[in-house]
């Protein structure tokens, strides 16, 4: 079998926040096949944009990560700056939850597309029609205009648009989306998510779709993983998942979000989330869990294959299919 496009092995990484640094991501193992779209589904602070940032080599400074996190084979923990400049040019590409914070507010949007393509070397005016093209093909109408505009001049959604053209512009294979429509409004989020489902599939990219909401990643990618306190704790087929979740945590995530397109809030699952830094011996999630035994705090649960998931939970067997 070729080797997967994204192959993150077994990483633990941990920060350095003053004197006390402290773990936030803890045995995470993953991959992405190229043309796939892959759901990472978690709470706030569950370490997701963390793993996110490892496979483009940005981690905050002073983190420390160990493990592997291979794209095309090479390990991107190992690379020189050189490479890694390689990596994010024409590799990988990654799309954040706010626009704006992306763009520089004085500069136009002319500049902002074809940036990445100048620093290749790209002529002015090629890379100009090259930025026009792509912004077409996230449906910005008369994108001539639209590039000699300034950020401010659109919308949140717009200016989104305008992030995942940039994105392209090096041809990557995998896309790295954390939170991309996070911050915008409902019927704005269902376009940019239409978007991002038919550019990966046009361009044979393999993506990584972060998101709190489980419904909507199991809607839209061929397979999930759901994060808590910065380890793996279910990943399945997003059919499978939707069809039986087999960590309690997982079926708490479907339980808790509403329907897409519905205006109505959220329902969390019961509990606050821990950190990593925080939780017991056993399993993280046990103080939240309906279904928790008392040994479940003092023993940390061994990932394994349940009915075609693989779940780390105690009782995974007890959900399994008769
Ligand atoms: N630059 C940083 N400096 C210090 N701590 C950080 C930094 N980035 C993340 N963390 C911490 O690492 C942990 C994991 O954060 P991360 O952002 O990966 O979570 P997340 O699942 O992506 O959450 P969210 O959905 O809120 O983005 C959290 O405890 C967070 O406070």
């Amino acid at each position: 079998m070729a080797a997967p496009l994204l192959d993150i092995e077994d990483l633990h990484v941990r920060l350095a926040a003053g004197r006390a640094a402290r773990p936030v991501v803890d045995g995470v193992s993953l991959h992405v096949a190229s043309g796939e779209t892959v759901g990472l589904v978690g709470e706030s602070g569950s370490g997701k944009s963390v793993t996110c940032r490892a496979v483009l080599g940005l981690l905050p400074r002073g983190a420390a990560a160990t493990g592997a996190v291979r794209v095309d084979g090479s390990d991107v923990l190992a690379m020189s700056a050189a490479r890694l400049r390689e990596l994010r040019r024409h590799h990988v590409a990654m799309v954040f939850q706010d626009p704006r914070a992306a763009v520089n507010p004085i500069r136009r949007i002319g500049d902002f597309v074809t940036e990445g393509m100048r620093a290749a070397g790209v002529p002015r005016e090629a890379a100009l029609g090259r930025a026009e093209d792509l912004l077409e093909s996230v449906g910005i109408r008369d994108p001539r205009t639209a590039l000699r505009r300034y950020p401010h001049e659109f919308s949140g959604g717009m200016l989104q648009r305008v992030v995942i053209a940039a994105a392209l512009a090096g041809e990557p294979r995998l896309l790295l989306a954390d939170e991309p429509t996070t911050a915008l409004d409902v019927t704005t989020q269902a376009e940019v998510v239409s978007i991002l489902a038919r550019l990966r599939a046009e361009r044979a990219m393999g993506m990584l779709f972060v998101t709190h909401d489980l419904e909507l990643a199991a809607a839209i990618c061929d397979r999930v993983y759901v994060m808590y306190a910065g380890r793996i704790v279910e990943a399945q087929s997003a059919d499978g998942l939707f069809a039986r979740p087999r960590h309690p945590y997982t079926a708490g995530l479907l339980g808790a979000t509403p329907r897409l397109g519905s205006e109505l809030p959220p329902r969390a699952v019961p509990g606050r989330p821990v950190s990593l830094a925080e939780a017991p011996a056993g399993c993280a999630f046990a103080a939240r869990c309906a279904h928790a035994l008392p040994r479940c705090a003092d023993e940390q649960p061994v990932q394994r294959e349940v009915g075609g998931a693989r779940v780390s939970c105690l009782r995974a067997e007890e959900t399994a299919d008769d």
